[in-house]
C-alpha cells in the first residue's frame, strides 16, 4: 500500500503538487493521469525520495521511501529509460545493481528472462534500441522482487508491439498482489492499462475512481431508441433531463439526451415499464470530460487559498 497525504512541492513560484492525497492499492494497476506538467513525476520522485516534500508525506507499507530497509527489494521504479553505462552489457549493468544492493546475483538472469532479455544478455547495453533500454530498465525495477512498482510513462517511445508487451507486463504484476502505479497523460492508454485512475491536473487531485466510473462520466450524453418514444420523452423530461429528438443514420427516430450516463436513463426506462431498442452513452468525448475537470481544477486554483494570479493555464507549454 502506497499512501500519499497531504502532499504539496513548490520549486520557486511553481506549485509543482498541492495538497494531494491518494491510496495505490495492490492487486490493482492504478493509472496516474494527468497532462503534461500536471506534477506526475514530481510526486513519483518524492515517493522515492529523490526530491524532498516542501510538506506532506508518501508512505510505502507505513514507512518513508528513505526509511526501508533494502529499498530495492520494496520499490521498483522505471522513471525514464535509466542510466546505463552504454559499454556494460545487459547483464553486467543489473549484476552491478544487485551487488550494490545486496541482491542475489541469480536474480540477474531471472530479471532478464522476466522481460525477454535472456538472448541479450551478454550484449553492449549502449546498442539497445529504446525498447529494449525500456526492457533493461524494468528489470532493474524488478530485480529485488519488490511488492510496490513505479512506471512514469513506460509507452514512451516504444512501438506497438512494445506498448501491448508492457500493459501484459504491468497487469501480470498487480495479478500478483503487487502495488503498480503507471503515470500517463494519455488518457486513451490508461483506460487500456488500468483498473483504477488518479487523476491529477495543476498538481492538484481531480479523480480518484475506477476507469469505468471515469469513462461513464465521459459519456456526457445519451442516445436511446424505443417502441415507446413519446412515453420516453415524458418521463426522462419528468426527470428533469435534457431531452431532444433526433434521427439516427437510417432515419429511425431517437431522443438525444444531454448530461446523463447511459445508466441512468437505462434505470428511468426499467422503472417506467419501457422498453428500449438503442441506448447509446457518446464515449467521444473522454478527451473533453478530461479537459474540463482539469479546468474545473484551474479554476478552483485560481479562488482557492494558496491560487496565484496568473497561475499558468492547464495544457500550456511548460
Ligand atoms: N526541479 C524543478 N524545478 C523547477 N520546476 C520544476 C522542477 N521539476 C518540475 N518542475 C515544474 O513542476 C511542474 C510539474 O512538473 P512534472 O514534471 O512533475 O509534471 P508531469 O506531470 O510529470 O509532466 P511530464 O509528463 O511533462 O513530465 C511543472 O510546471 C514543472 O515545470
Amino acid at each position: 500500500m502506497l499512501r500519499v497525504e497531504n502532499l504539496t512541492k513548490v520549486f520557486g513560484q511553481v506549485r509543482a503538487v498541492e495538497d494531494l492525497t491518494f491510496e495505490v492499492r495492490p492487486g490493482v494497476v492504478t493509472g496516474f493521469l494527468g497532462p503534461n506538467g500536471a506534477g506526475k513525476s514530481t510526486t513519483m520522485r518524492m515517493m522515492l525520495g529523490l526530491d524532498r516534500p516542501t510538506s506532506g508525506t508518501v508512505t510505502i507499507n507505513g514507512q518513508p521511501y528513505r526509511d526501508l530497509d533494502h529499498p530495492l527489494r520494496q520499490v521498483g521504479a522505471l522513471l525514464d529509460a535509466g542510466w546505463i553505462h552504454p559499454n556494460r552489457s545487459a547483464r553486467s549493468h543489473l549484476r552491478w545493481m544487485a551487488a550494490s544492493n545486496g541482491i542475489p546475483k541469480r536474480r540477474v538472469d531471472e530479471a532478464l528472462e522476466m522481460v525477454g532479455l535472456s538472448s541479450v544478455a551478454s550484449k553492449r547495453a549502449g546498442g539497445f534500441s529504446l525498447g529494449m533500454k525500456q526492457r533493461l530498465g524494468l528489470a532493474g525495477a524488478m530485480l529485488g522482487d519488490p511488492h510496490t512498482l513505479l512506471f512514469d510513462e513506460p509507452v514512451n517511445g516504444l512501438d506497438p508491439e512494445g506498448i501491448v508487451w508492457i500493459r501484459g507486463f504491468m497487469r501480470n504484476l498487480a495479478r500478483e498482489g503487487r502495488t503498480v502505479l503507471v503515470s500517463s497523460h494519455l488518457l486513451t492508454e490508461m483506460s487500456l492499462t488500468a483498473d483504477h485512475l488518479v487523476v491529477i491536473g495543476q498538481g492538484r487531485l481531480i479523480a480518484d475512481c475506477s476507469v469505468g466510473e471515469f469513462t461513464s462520466r465521459a459519456s456526457s450524453s445519451v442516445r436511446v431508441r424505443s417502441p415507446q418514444l413519446p412515453e420516453l420523452h415524458r418521463v426522462l423530461a419528468e426527470a428533469g433531463l435534457s431531452v431532444t429528438p433526433g434521427m439516427a443514420n437510417d432515419g429511425r427516430p431517437v431522443l438525444n439526451i444531454a448530461d446523463v450516463v447511459t445508466d441512468q436513463v437505462g434505470d428511468i426506462a426499467a422503472h417506467a415499464g419501457i422498453a428500449l431498442h438503442e441506448l447509446t452513452g457518446a464515449t467521444a468525448s473522454l478527451e473533453e470530460v478530461f479537459m474540463s475537470m482539469t479546468a474545473g481544477a484551474v479554476q478552483y486554483q485560481g479562488g482557492g487559498p494558496h491560487g496565484p494570479a496568473g497561475a499558468p493555464t492547464q495544457g500550456g507549454p511548460r
